[in-house]
């Protein structure tokens, strides 16, 4: 379990650019951090980097003294703007797939199923679902398996109303129980949080 993710003097480059330099933030149990900045701006490299996907060139990223590896491996949920989800799966495949693969069960799957509302849509393939199921489906791996840190790219942007609110109740509800969150945003996020603006 980390309790802590600390990123200090943080530079990241991508395509000859430097998106950011000198970046810190610091993020204790139960706090999330709202990225925001204009498209381009290095949000999701920035999840990148802290899920170990993307090189800093300069600067560090802990976990609370866990060993980086291990923590990115055992503790982070990413869940990506492009989700990563197989489009000729199956959900029900492809959440038992998830959980598994991040330490849960077949029967934790099934209740995150429950929770995303995605019991009535187990045996349709991936690529009929609408954009909101889809982002549901790539979301219930975040209740598929319990990992404190949550790294979540624009996860509220094909969800209606309610889906948004019973996301930030699912977020809220991760907070209360030690967790963290880093989510890159162009709306507010609907739950207390720290801001790292990007374009600033
Ligand atoms: N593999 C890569 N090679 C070269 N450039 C890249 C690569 N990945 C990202 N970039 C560039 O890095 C910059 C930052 O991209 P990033 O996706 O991190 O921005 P963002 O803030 O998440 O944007 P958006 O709000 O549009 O999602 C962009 O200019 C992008 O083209």
């Amino acid at each position: 379990m980390i309790s802590e993710l600390v990123i200090s003097d943080a530079s990241v480059r991508r395509g000859g650019r430097v998106l950011f330099e000198g970046l810190g933030l610091t993020l204790a149990a139960g706090q999330a951090c709202a990225l925001t900045g204009p498209n381009g701006s290095g949000k999701t490299s920035l999840l990148r980097a802290i899920a170990g996907l993307v090189r800093l060139e300069a600067g560090e990223i802990g976990f609370g003294g866990a060993e980086p590896a291990e923590a990115r491996a055992a503790a982070v949920h990413f869940v990506g703007h492009q989700d990563g989800l197989k489009p000729g799966r199956t959900v029900r495949e492809e959440l038992v797939f998830w959980s598994v693969w991040s330490g849960g069960t077949e029967a934790s799957a099934a209740a995150a199923a429950e929770t995303f509302d995605l019991v009535r849509l187990l045996d349709l393939e991936v690529r009929r679902l609408s954009a909101g199921q889809r982002r549901r489906l790539a979301l219930s791996r975040t209740a598929a398996a319990p990992r404190p840190l949550w790294l979540l790219d624009e996860p509220l942007s094909p969800l209606d109303a309610g889906w948004r609110a019973r996301a930030g109740e699912l977020m809220a509800g991760h907070l209360a129980d030690g967790g963290m969150i880093v989510a890159a945003v162009h709306d507010p996020l609907p739950i207390p949080a720290v801001a790292l603006d990007l374009g600033a």
